[in-house]
């Protein structure tokens, strides 16, 4: 197994579908940009980032609709195989614009089991990081069984921080964190911190997300927060379009939400 790279701070950000398009489902290139900006500037810092991003399927289906496939299935298959180079292509582009290097990382639930496949997950992430290369994961879609996937890249995002023994996980949505109501709701306050023992659960407001805006939903993303701060890795939900929000949690400023295991 490769030896684990001291750094200051290993920290994984997830970020949703929803951060990285307009209201016309459009990729906007300007806010993946200001994601690798502040990964690019903790780096500096010594603060290496793994970036799980989503937005495979939606990039796909930026090019691909109008097309003629009838199982939803094969359709997320498609898209996300047409996507996920296109996503790669930004990123890469992104960071070797900040003189840094990145790599894909694609995982299926199964290359977490125990044993030899979590072991050589384990591997890829500590050599890449060791080389001072940002992963970027995402699941599988083009290959993983529906029955069989991540409930969303929020679970993903916690099972590489708790990979890598991550300092930190951020999981960047289109909010500013959890609400006590609807979030577009001016009675709405944001709360700030949530131990693993409260129930912040009844106040998720239901969705009507469609095709490739993303999947799991506020509910599953406490749930996945909740699991992850309990293994003691601190864990934020925060708005991906706020200025500076990663460098900001980095540096222990009061952005977000945060969950936390008591104790902590
Ligand atoms: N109480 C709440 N506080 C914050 N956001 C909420 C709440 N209830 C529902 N939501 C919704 O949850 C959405 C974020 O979850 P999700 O769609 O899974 O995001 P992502 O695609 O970033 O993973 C927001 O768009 C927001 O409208
Ligand atoms: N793996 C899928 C995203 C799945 C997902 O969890 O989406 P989201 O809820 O927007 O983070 C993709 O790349 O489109």
């Amino acid at each position: 197994m490769e030896v684990e790279k001291q750094y200051q701070k290993r920290i994984v950000i997830k970020v949703g579908t929803n951060v990285m398009t307009n209201k016309d489902n459009r990729i906007v290139v300007p806010i993946l940009r200001k994601l690798v900006d502040q990964i690019a500037r903790l780096y500096e810092d010594d603060i290496i980032c793994v970036l799980i991003s989503s937005g495979s399927v939606i990039a796909g289906k930026e090019v691909l609709d109008g097309n003629t496939l009838i199982d939803p299935t094969a359709r997320r298959q498609v898209y996300s195989a047409v996507g996920q180079p296109r996503m790669m292509r930004h990123y890469y582009s992104l960071f070797h614009d900040y003189g840094m290097r990145c790599a894909q990382v694609l995982a299926t639930k199964r290359d977490f089991d125990l044993g030899k496949h979590r072991d050589n997950m384990i591997n890829c992430y500590e050599g890449l990081l060791n080389q001072g290369i940002v992963p970027i994961a995402n699941e599988d879609d083009a290959v993983s069984l529906s029955m069989s996937m991540f409930t969303d890249n929020d679970e993903l995002a916690s099972l590489v921080a708790e990979l890598i023994n991550a300092d930190a996980l951020i999981l960047l949505t289109d909010t500013d964190g959890v609400f006590d109501g609807h979030p577009d709701d001016e009675d709405s306050n944001l709360i700030r911190n949530v131990t693993t023992d409260q129930a912040v659960e009844q106040f998720v407001q239901s969705s009507n997300k469609k095709e490739g805006e993303g999947r799991g939903g506020m509910e599953s993303k406490i749930n996945v927060a909740k699991k992850t701060a309990a293994k003691d890795i601190p864990t934020y939900i925060a708005n991906g379009k706020r200025e500076n929000v990663i460098v900001d949690i980095a540096h222990g400023k009061n952005v977000g939400t945060r969950i936390y295991h008591e104790g902590d």
